[in-house]
This record gives C-alpha cells, structure tokens and sequence, in this order.
C-alpha cells in the first residue's frame, strides 16, 4: 500500500442471506483524487458505502483508511455455513466499528436521500454537526453548549457557509431551500466534521443540467480547498467523466473494470454491462 493511500477496501465481501451484495471487492482510493463507483441499479455501490461507513459489519474482508485497518471481519454464526466466497479463512479478527466512531476517524458521507435536519435552520444544520465530532449523542451535540468551544465551533460554521456559498441563506429553514441548495448544505454538514475523505453517494441524484453544472464545479472546488480526497457513487454520466481522476464499474457486487475515464469509456465489457443503458437515463 502507498503512503498516499486514503482508502483501501480489500477482499471485502457483504452477504445477506443468500444475496451476495458486495463480492470480494477491492477498491483503493489515493490522497487528493476524486474516484467514481458506478455500476447498474442492484450493483452493490450503496452497500460498500455502508461497509465503509460502518452501517454493516462486512462478511468477510477488510477495510484500511491511511495506512491503519479499521474494519476486519470474518464469516461468523450462520455465514459459516452459508459463506463460499473467496478468501474464507484470510480473516481472523472481528474490528467493527460504529458509524460514529468512523465520522470521528475522518470519513464522512452523504446519502441518496437527503438527510438533514428538518426543523433546523441552515446555520444550525452545520453547527450540529460541529458537536457531533465530538460527541455521538444528537441531544448533547444540540442543547449542551460550553462558552468558548461553542464560540469557536459557531466561528468555524459561519466559515464554512461562506466556503460553500450559504452564507445568504445561513438562517432559512434546511427544508425550505431549493433542491441543488439541500444537496450542497448536506455535503457541507459533511463537511462540518473535518474528513479526510468524503463520500458521496449519488450527489447529483433529482438534480437538473444547471444543478448539476454547478456541483461538478463545486465538488472539485471542496476537493482542492480542503485538501479532500472524494469517492463518489453517481449515474449522471457528464458528471462522472468530467470530474473522475479514476472509475471503478461494479456489476453484482464486483468491480468488473478500473481506469481514468476515456479507458472507462472505451471498455466493451462496461458499455455492454451499464453504459449503453447509462446514457438514456
Ligand atoms: N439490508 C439488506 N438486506 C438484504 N439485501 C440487501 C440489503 N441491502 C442491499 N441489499 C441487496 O443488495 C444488492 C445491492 O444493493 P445496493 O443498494 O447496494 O445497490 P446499488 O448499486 O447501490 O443500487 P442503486 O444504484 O439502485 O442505488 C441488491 O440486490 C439489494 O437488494
């Protein structure tokens, strides 16, 4: 592994029941790049991000982030009988970390569906995140506010508002901005917790040309200002050719082809499996 190395999945492999969603995956993403998974609808993509993220514990395989291992994970109970992929036996350990201990490591994400918080302002969406860097607990991160840490976290939220360009809209309602707007202050709340690496899944979804213009911009934008490094689920093809410094394509739950994007689309086997149908959607 290189010392440039921010994420590597390897020999990951999520299985629920008998449906094999994640296949002995392995994906490495490199300080600074902006990597894309696609793949069709059913593909796999969303529960990687899950294993990433610590949503589901992986069958068997494990996960790096910087150089350290930080998922591992082997067939246990039922699976023992069920599993027969690759690599059985490779893994020994059970590190399985919580979805929050993973934001605290440094990797953050958004969702397919936007998840903010509804009943909060903008401001206060940022702000909430702040606390929850520190803090697992919504209803500390919320009402327990300490003096001079509070002042410091409030000075950092109003910086990133400026950053993404929310400042104006700092005390609106989360739900009542415009769609692209939701989308932009979902990836900024991400943002709040100070990653290393982001994902992204499906930023662009419900967006329209003009929407989408401007995020390409703005997800190189964040990339460079904060020394991110991105790894992004999305269908929107423009986006992902124009933005990827490399692509992964998964079909049932294994990457069937990696490369910058003309390789991408230029692969007789990708276009066949997903980039004829892509292209119409
Ligand atoms: N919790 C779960 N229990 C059982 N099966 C699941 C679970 N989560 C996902 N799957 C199955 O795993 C497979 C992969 O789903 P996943 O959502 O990861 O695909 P995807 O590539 O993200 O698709 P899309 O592009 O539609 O979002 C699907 O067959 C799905 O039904």
């Amino acid at each position: 592994m290189s010392e440039n190395n921010v994420l590597k999945v390897e020999n990951v492999t999520m299985q629920f029941g008998g449906v094999i969603a994640v296949d002995n995956m392995n994906i490495e993403v490199n300080k600074g790049e902006i990597v894309s998974l696609i793949g069709p609808n059913g593909a796999g993509k969303t529960t990687a991000f899950n294993v990433i993220t610590g949503v589901y514990a992986p069958t068997n395989g494990a996960v790096y982030f910087q150089g350290e291992k930080i998922i591992e994970n082997h067939p246990q109970g039922k699976m023992k009988k069920l599993y027969q992929g690759e690599n059985n036996g490779k893994y020994t350990h059970s590190i399985v970390p919580t979805p929050d201990k993973i934001t605290k490591l440094g990797i953050a994400r958004t969702f397919q569906n936007i998840r903010l918080f509804k009943s909060q302002t903008v401001f206060e969406n940022i702000l909430i995140a702040k606390h929850l860097r520190r803090t697992s607990n919504l209803f500390t991160a919320t009402f327990h506010l300490n003096g001079k840490e509070e002042a410091k976290m409030r000075k950092e939220a109003e910086e990133l508002l400026r950053i993404v360009g929310l400042e104006d809209l700092r005390d609106e309602m989360a739900t009542s901005l415009p769609y692209g707007k939701q989308r932009r202050l979902e990836i900024a709340r991400a943002l709040a917790t100070e990653p290393k690496l982001l994902l992204l899944d499906e930023p662009a979804a419900g967006m329209n040309p003009q929407e989408t213009d401007d995020l390409t911009a703005f997800i190189a934008k964040i990339r460079d200002e904060f020394g991110l490094t991105i790894f992004m689920i999305e269908h929107h093809m423009d986006l992902v050719m124009e933005i990827s410094d490399r692509i992964y394509v998964l079909d049932f739950g294994k990457p069937i082809a990696e490369g910058v994007p003309e390789e991408i689309q230029n692969n007789q086997r990708v276009i066949d499996a997903y980039l004829g149908g892509a292209a119409d959607e």
